[in-house]
């Protein structure tokens, strides 16, 4: 880390410090289901409050449409934000304007203030130089603290730290030095394991990870988005069918580097998407057209299993089906499972990471048996490509 500062570089004492955090946690009927990623955060911000700094959080959260929804309000995060620091946590209605310039105003040396969500603005998306000056006019000092949202140019992640002095928070040197440690010469063969609901934004990131790892397992909707791709009728399930040209794109360059893709031969369907629905076991061309593939099933674990045996690294992102509702969290917790226990017996390194993916282990109860599970999903496989990540990359030393 020495080309970058870190608090250790900052005076923060009597100064107002933005902090960048990643806030995009898992929740359910507005309410936090998985406190990981505040837990994380917490020592840097109780750090940089017992120096003396008025502590400034930005964060997105959830992906709205660039303007202010009621369903993505960072509100939600305020309880287990404040228990998480140990002290109230301020909050302001808007990340940039008079309204948070005078809760600003109003936050004393040692406070926390939330600012609302930064996608409210469309112009964070945009990076837009003069939404970024307007909220780096807020601070003093910006420390960028979210490293699973550092594979993003936007202009909290990456603009801001063009207008004031940056460093690195303790949540990013920690991830970095630890993927680092774990990943810098992984030893193969490399499995990487992609599943959830993020298609069209990780399938880019697909194109390069096959010409890095020796296979490749699709669960969740990512793999729905391929066998449609290849021909197979995916029903009414998760997929983005607009994506199969550049699926089969990714197909080809996974056959070209040598990258084995592993695709689920079965899954659990039902046809609605509620706890207790009526499910059933087909065989992956045999998808009813009123059914959604939310799982896969007992013969995709059994061939998975398989396959990681001959793996001595597996990356993984993204919870191969849905497993927030019974009984679609079946061939995660199997074969997080697996993974778990030829961790345990010495056989494997396993590396995980994501907003939803550290949930999905933590209800399986594995979380501490994996290597090392990341807060990061899509910027710990960038990072894993050796993609320079704008987040990171606008925090070196000038
Ligand atoms: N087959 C599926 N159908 C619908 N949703 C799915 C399916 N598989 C996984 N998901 C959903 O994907 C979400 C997690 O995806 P994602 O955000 O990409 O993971 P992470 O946050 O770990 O990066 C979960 O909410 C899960 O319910
Ligand atoms: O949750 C996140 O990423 P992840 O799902 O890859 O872990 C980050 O907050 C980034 O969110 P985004 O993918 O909406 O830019």
């Amino acid at each position: 880390m020495s080309d970058f500062n870190t608090i250790d570089d900052l005076d923060v004492n009597g100064r107002t410090v933005l902090v960048r955090a990643d806030l995009n946690v898992p929740a359910k009927d507005g309410a936090v289901t998985d406190t990981t990623r505040i837990d994380r955060l917490a020592p840097t911000l109780t750090e940089l409050a017992g120096k003396g700094a008025k502590v400034v959080v930005l964060s997105h959260f959830g992906r709205p449409k660039g303007g202010p929804d009621t369903k993505n309000s960072l509100r939600i995060v305020l309880p287990a934000l404040s228990k998480a620091v140990g002290q109230e946590v301020a909050f302001a209605g808007d990340c940039v304007g008079d309204t948070a310039a005078a809760a600003v105003a109003a936050l004393q040396p040692g406070g926390i203030l939330l600012l609302e969500n930064t996608r409210f603005h469309a112009e964070e998306e945009k990076n837009d130089p003069a939404f970024a000056k307007a909220m780096a006019s807020l601070g003093d000092l910006y420390v960028n603290d979210a490293f699973s949202a550092a594979h993003r140019a936007h202009a909290s992640t990456e603009g801001v730290a063009h207008h004031l002095p940056a460093a690195a928070g303790r949540l990013m040197q920690a991830e970095l030095d630890a993927l680092t440690k774990a990943l810098e010469k992984p030893e193969r063969p490399v499995c990487a394991v992609v599943g959830g609901a993020k298609i069209s934004t990780k399938l880019d990131l697909l194109g390069n990870l096959v010409t890095k790892v020796d296979m490749l397992a699709l669960g969740g909707g990512m793999a729905n988005t391929f066998l449609y791709a290849q021909g197979v009728d995916v029903g009414a399930s998760l997929a983005e069918k607009d994506m199969a040209d550049q699926a089969r794109e990714i197909m080809r360059k996974a056959e070209a580097a040598g990258c084995e893709l592993l695709l689920p031969k079965d899954f659990v369907v039902a046809k609605e998407f509620k706890a207790g629905a009526a499910s059933r076991v087909v065989a992956a061309e045999s998808i009813g057209a009123d059914e959604m593939a939310l799982d896969v099933g007992p013969a995709t674990v059994e061939f998975l299993g398989l396959k990681l045996q001959g793996a001595k690294t597996v990356v993984w992102n993204g919870p191969l089906g849905a497993f927030e509702i019974k009984p679609f969290d079946a061939g995660t917790n199997a074969v997080a499972g697996l993974v778990a226990e030829r961790t345990a017996e010495g056989r494997l390194l396993s590396v995980a990471g994501g907003g939803d993916t550290v949930a999905a282990l933590a209800s399986a109860g594995v979380e501490e048996k994996f290597t090392y599970v990341s807060a990061a999903g899509g910027a710990f496989l960038e990072w894993l490509e050796g993609k320079a990540l704008p987040g990171v990359a606008a925090l070196r030393k000038k």
